[in-house]
């Protein structure tokens, strides 16, 4: 079975470009690795209405587990292709994967009902739902403003032509999602967890530098 590294970040930490160059340095290197990219927009009925939540087409799920519940559902969906990846492949890289869902929706509940929320999370993605932990995650910590500025540069996006979409335009959400994702790694949630922060004198790192940081620490 093969390694399941996760990137994890806020909207627009870089996670996408960092997953691409960390398979191409390891490949490079002689090792056989993947990129699966959550939500699978147009790979599956969850995500599917994953990206219309989030383009606006389809309410605003009435609560965070009901949101919670269509991410969870677009990786159960996609289990045969990630367990599939996993023993075709020595390293298999998220880009984003169970502690998003985390992250994004204790962000949406009162911080009291945060730590139940992520629990509960857990219990169904990595225990009814049966998907396997990461084996290391990586926190991409980008500062806000940097990461709105990322927003800006990305392609056109499968499920929206807004330049953000319901999530990246609440930089409310934006905040706690880094609180819970800085606490995450601190709490070794899911695992074994790295920081790697993005900027350096504040300015974006050359981004093969960063999945450089990453594959040292495979
Ligand atoms: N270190 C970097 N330096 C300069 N540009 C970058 C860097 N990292 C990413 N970018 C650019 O920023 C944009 C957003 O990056 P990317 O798609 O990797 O972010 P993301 O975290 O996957 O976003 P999201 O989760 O919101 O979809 C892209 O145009 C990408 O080329
Ligand atoms: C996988 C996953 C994602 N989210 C959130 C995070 C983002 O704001 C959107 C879409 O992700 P993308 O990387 O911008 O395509 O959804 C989440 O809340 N829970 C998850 O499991």
């Amino acid at each position: 079975m093969g390694f399941l590294l996760a990137i994890e970040g806020a909207d627009g930490a870089g996670k996408a470009t960092a997953s691409a160059l960390v398979v191409e340095q390891l490949l490079a290197a002689g090792r056989s690795a993947c990129v699966i990219s959550f939500p699978r927009y147009t790979e599956t009925v969850g995500g599917w209405a994953l990206g219309a939540m989030l383009a606006g087409t389809l309410p605003r799920p009435v609560s965070p587990k009901a949101a919670a519940t269509l991410y969870a559902l677009d990786r159960m969906e996609s289990r045969g292709v990630l367990m599939a990846a996993l023993d075709a492949h020595e390293v298999v890289v998220f880009d984003r994967y169970i502690a998003s869902n985390m992250a994004y929706q204790a962000a949406q509940v009162p911080a009291d009902e945060a730590g139940a929320m992520m629990e509960w999370i857990a219990a169904l993605e990595t225990g009814a739902f049966a998907l396997p932990a990461p084996n290391l995650s990586i926190y991409l910590d980008t500062p806000a403003d940097i990461a709105r500025g990322l927003i800006l540069k990305k392609r056109k996006r499968s499920y929206t032509d807004d330049t953000f979409d319901a999530y990246e335009a609440d930089t409310g959400l934006q905040d706690r999602v880094r609180a819970n994702y800085a606490a995450m790694t601190q709490g070794r949630v899911l695992g074994e967890w790295l920081r790697v922060s993005t900027v350096k004198n504040g300015a974006s790192r050359p981004p093969a530098d960063i999945a450089a940081e990453i594959v040292a620490a495979l």
